[in-house]
């Protein structure tokens, strides 16, 4: 479930309208080009009459030969002008659906990892895909039928008029139908669009979820537990597509039906007419054309209800993304850290409870970690280890108390710069597509190739890229498979190596890889980050080692430990 308040629908239509304002003229070009390719149509059925009355039954064959030439050159220009219109329509669509995509995605990037713990990535991803496209279905579809439709109509309405008002007012007789008909079904249609997307976000989660644990369902053999799964979720959305497709079908089918009943009425009274002489038969086959061709636009205008419904369902799942507020914000005046800034860390009395959550995961705890000293910090698992690294990377803010960087609350200092000038070294690298290169620059990607190589080297990462086909150019796949968890971590550190942080933090405590990695690694760091302040945080009481001061978190508090017990072994 996303979660997050939504706005009023008049504020989310503006939001809207402001990615179909900068392509406003755009728009009045597909517009004016759908208007003159159906001017272009409605002459077709005078063109017949005028065929029928003065070729046909005038038996001047000059005169169909020119109707018929005429005719097949409207026919011919508005095959272009729709195509021409197509390719316009095309890129103003594309336009307005990635900007607003890319809008979301920017806004998601605000958001804080709790966000994306409490949020199932195969829901986002549904509403990235499916629901914004049919929101930008609707903000051009939608208008432009509703202008182009009520045009076509007031021509053919008004041909249809000239040509016969008793006939024009039996056509519409049955219009009154049409509409108690969808007043009966819109509610179903919203209830049912409203369960297929939902159902749409289930199966995608579903695949989300298990192509990345397809290793662990493997290794517990739960292919088939999870394959029946599978067949259930399908089985439930295929369920609530037939029935939402088969209430699509009737919102058609049966208006459908009142319309040729109406053609059907005309034909029988236009026929009378046409026998007793009172009408000729061009004007009554014209007429038909033109009762044809309003018979669209009448559908179409109906119809959009169904089109603003699904598009309403899909807006209020955006709209909760939009609505999340990330739980830390930019400062509106960001301070810089001070020149020579050392990587002194102070907490002043922090705790911290996870928003909607009342147990605190620290409780008013202090603590001084100075600038370029090694600093242990251990804890067992749940005691909020990785929730003090959070708060130093400022993902989070104390809910009371203040932690400061060289005298700076983490609070008024420009995230991105806090971001970088503390980094963190985790167990679990991720890995992303690209090239080795790319993956170790990603923290630092202005680092030129020499950088990157000393970097590489520092870390250890050269001796087994230099070995790769490649080298640097190697690609990684998604999660960077084909490296192992020492490798992955080595390349972490070179990242880290090349965003020259003030604080480095490695965080041990899902620690995967050997002991003799993880010495390796830690030599590394030594070497490298001597001189700049570094926080090991784990569970294992081998981290102390080496360590100038040692705190292990306790009931929510640092409490500070003496180095030098914690190195001695227990007897
Ligand atoms: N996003 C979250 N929302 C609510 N509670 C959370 C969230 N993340 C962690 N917690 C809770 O906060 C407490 C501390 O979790 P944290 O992950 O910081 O512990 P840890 O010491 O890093 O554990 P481990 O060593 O097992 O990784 C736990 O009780 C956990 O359930």
């Amino acid at each position: 479930m996303v979660t997050g308040a939504t706005g009023s629908r008049r504020e989310t239509y503006r939001w809207l309208y402001s990615f179909v304002r900068p392509n406003l003229p755009a728009l009045i070009v597909v517009l004016c080009l759908s208007l003159l390719a159906s001017a272009l149509g409605l002459a077709q059925p005078y063109l017949t009459k005028l065929l029928i009355d003065r070729g046909l039954v005038a038996g001047d064959f000059s005169a169909i030969v020119t109707l018929a030439l005429v005719m097949l050159g409207l026919a011919v220009v508005g095959a272009g002008i729709a195509t021409l219109n197509r390719w316009h329509y095309v890129s103003v669509s594309g336009r307005i659906l990635f900007a607003i995509r890319a809008h979301i995605y920017r806004h998601l990037q605000t958001l804080s990892p709790s966000y994306f713990t409490r949020t199932r990535s195969g829901d986002l991803m549904a509403r990235l895909d499916g629901d914004i496209a049919e929101v930008q279905r609707f903000a051009t579809d939608s208008a432009l039928a509703l202008v182009n439709g009520v045009i076509v109509l007031a021509g053919a309405l008004t041909f249809m008029v000239l040509l016969s008002p008793l006939l024009s007012l039996i056509a519409f007789a049955l219009l009154p139908l049409h509409v108690v008909f969808l007043r009966v079904v819109r509610p179903r249609i919203e209830l049912s669009l409203r369960d297929l997307r939902a159902q749409a976000s289930g199966l995608s989660s579903f695949f989300y979820d298990t192509l990345q644990a397809m290793k662990l369902i493997q290794s517990v053999g739960a292919e088939r537990r999870e394959a029946e799964r599978l067949d259930g979720l399908q089985a439930r959305y295929f369920g609530r597509l037939r029935h939402q497709q088969m209430l699509d079908q009737a919102a058609s089918v049966i208006p459908g039906l009142f319309t040729l009943a109406g053609v059907a009425l005309v034909f029988v009274a236009g026929g009378a007419m046409v026998i007793d002489k009172t009408m000729t038969l061009g004007t009554l086959i014209a007429f038909t054309g033109y009762l044809t061709r309003a018979v669209g636009p009448v559908n179409t205008l109906l119809g959009l209800y169904v089109a603003l419904k699904r598009a309403q369902v899909s807006l209020d799942r955006v709209e909760e993304i939009r609505h999340a507020r990330p739980d830390v914000c930019q400062p509106s005046a960001p301070e810089a850290l001070p020149a020579g800034a050392g990587g002194t860390i102070e907490l002043i009395g922090v705790s911290f409870a996870y928003p909607g959550e009342e147990t605190q995961v620290l409780t008013d705890t202090s603590a001084v970690f100075p600038a370029g000293a090694k600093v242990a910090i251990a804890g067992l698992s749940g005691a909020g280890k990785s929730t003090l690294i959070d708060l130093l990377q400022r993902h989070y803010d104390p809910g009371a108390g203040r932690i400061l960087l060289d005298g700076t609350d983490l609070g008024r200092l420009d995230l991105a710069a806090l971001r970088r000038k503390v980094a963190v070294v985790s167990q679990e690298t991720l890995l992303l597509s690209g090239s080795v290169a790319e993956n170790l620059r990603y923290a630092a990607p202005e680092a030129s190739d020499g950088e990157v190589r000393r970097a590489a080297e520092m870390a250890a990462v050269s001796t087994f890229v230099d070995a790769l086909p490649e080298g640097y150019e190697t690609e990684l796949g998604t999660r960077g498979l084909r490296l192992s968890g020492g490798q992955r971590q080595r390349i972490a550190i070179a990242r880290a190596i090349l965003q020259d942080p003030l604080v480095l933090i490695l965080d041990e405590a899902t620690s995967g890889v050997d002991t003799e990695t993880e010495e390796a690694v830690r030599r590394a760091l030594d070497t490298v980050f001597s001189g700049r302040t570094r926080i090991v945080v784990g569970h294992r009481s081998t981290m102390a080692e080496d360590a100038d001061l040692v705190f292990e978190l306790v009931g929510g508090r640092l409490i500070a430990r003496d180095p030098v017990q914690e190195r001695t072994p227990a007897p």
